[in-house]
């Protein structure tokens, strides 16, 4: 769902984390703001500023950042405030992140002043909001059927997310012009074979739908899980179907060395 369409809806902009009332004054709700190694992706491993706003469109019953999400919490920061915080770590790369971090209009302006800086931009997204912004890396996650927070999944109620998570996870057109605009990497969030049929399907559906080609290096499959624990079940799995489909496996480096530590 555009963010403008949120717009005037209190009750979406509460549920998204937006702000309400005054909508004049620039920022962004950041839910935390540090310095680590890329964990994810074709970057893994680069020491990065990771910016994360709070606030998301959709629900995804696994998501890692719960406190940006299903019971969003931040600070509203300026922008400069935003751009000296991440000046005073001495790093070439920022990650823009949340939450949705494509849900706030203030997101380009950020993304502007760090390109004028001469910083190197990854935005993590998943892949339902277009806005036209200096992207050097759009990392895109266009989110499956198995990321449903069904009432037997839904970590806080019953299920009343599913519909509108359902209706909203995929949008095909703006997948499509993401990928005519920046450069992206696809990165599926995988549990077991039985995502495969769908990932297939969303890049058939893609490829059919975009001007540019998709390479099969450009798609990453990524295991499901917020710790070490739950790596261990899903990473082999998730390796050997990089295998036999012939696409890329991105590690989750972060949570390798950390586990599920906050501010990593
Ligand atoms: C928290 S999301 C924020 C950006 C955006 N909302 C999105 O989903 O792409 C950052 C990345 O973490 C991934 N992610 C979230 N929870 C995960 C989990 N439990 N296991 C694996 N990846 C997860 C998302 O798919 C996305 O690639
Ligand atoms: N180290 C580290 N790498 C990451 N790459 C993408 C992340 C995200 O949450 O978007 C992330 C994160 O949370 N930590
Ligand atoms: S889209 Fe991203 S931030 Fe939103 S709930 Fe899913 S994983 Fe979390
Ligand atoms: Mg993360």
């Amino acid at each position: 769902m555009p963010v403008s369409d949120s717009v005037g809806r209190e009750s979406d902009r509460e549920t998204n984390g937006e702000r309400g009332g005054d909508e004049s004054a620039d920022g962004l709700p950041i839910n935390e703001l540090f310095y680590s190694l890329q964990g994810e992706g074709t970057l893994a491993g680069v020491p990065s500023v990771f910016v994360r706003t709070s606030g998301c469109n959709l629900r995804c019953w696994f998501c890692d950042s719960y406190h940006t999400s299903w019971e969003p919490t931040h600070a509203w920061m300026g922008l400069e405030e935003i751009v000296a915080e991440i000046d005073s770590y001495d790093a070439d790369h920022v990650v823009l992140t949340g939450g949705e971090p494509l849900l706030h209009e203030d997101s380009v302006a950020l993304l502007e002043a760090l390109d004028d800086r001469g910083y190197h931009t990854t935005v993590e997204t998943n892949g339902t909001i277009y806005r036209d912004a200096p992207i050097d890396l759009a990392s895109i996650s266009p989110k499956l059927a198995s990321s449903t927070p069904t009432p037997e999944r839904d970590p806080r109620g019953e299920g009343e997310w599913a519909e509108r998570h359902e209706a909203d996870r995929i949008d095909l057109e703006v997948l499509a012009r993401l990928v005519a605009e920046y450069d992206v990497q696809l990165k599926f969030v995988v549990t077991d074979a039985d995502d495969m049929p769908e990932i297939l399907e969303v890049l058939a559906d893609l490829r059919a739908a975009a001007d540019v080609p998709i390479r099969d290096d450009d798609v990453l499959l990524m295991p499901e899980g917020a710790t070490r624990e739950r790596l261990a079940d899903t990473r082999s799995r998730v390796a050997d179907l990089a295998m036999e489909y012939g696409f890329r496996y991105t590690p989750r480096l972060h949570v390798d060395l950390w586990n599920d530590a906050p501010e990593t």
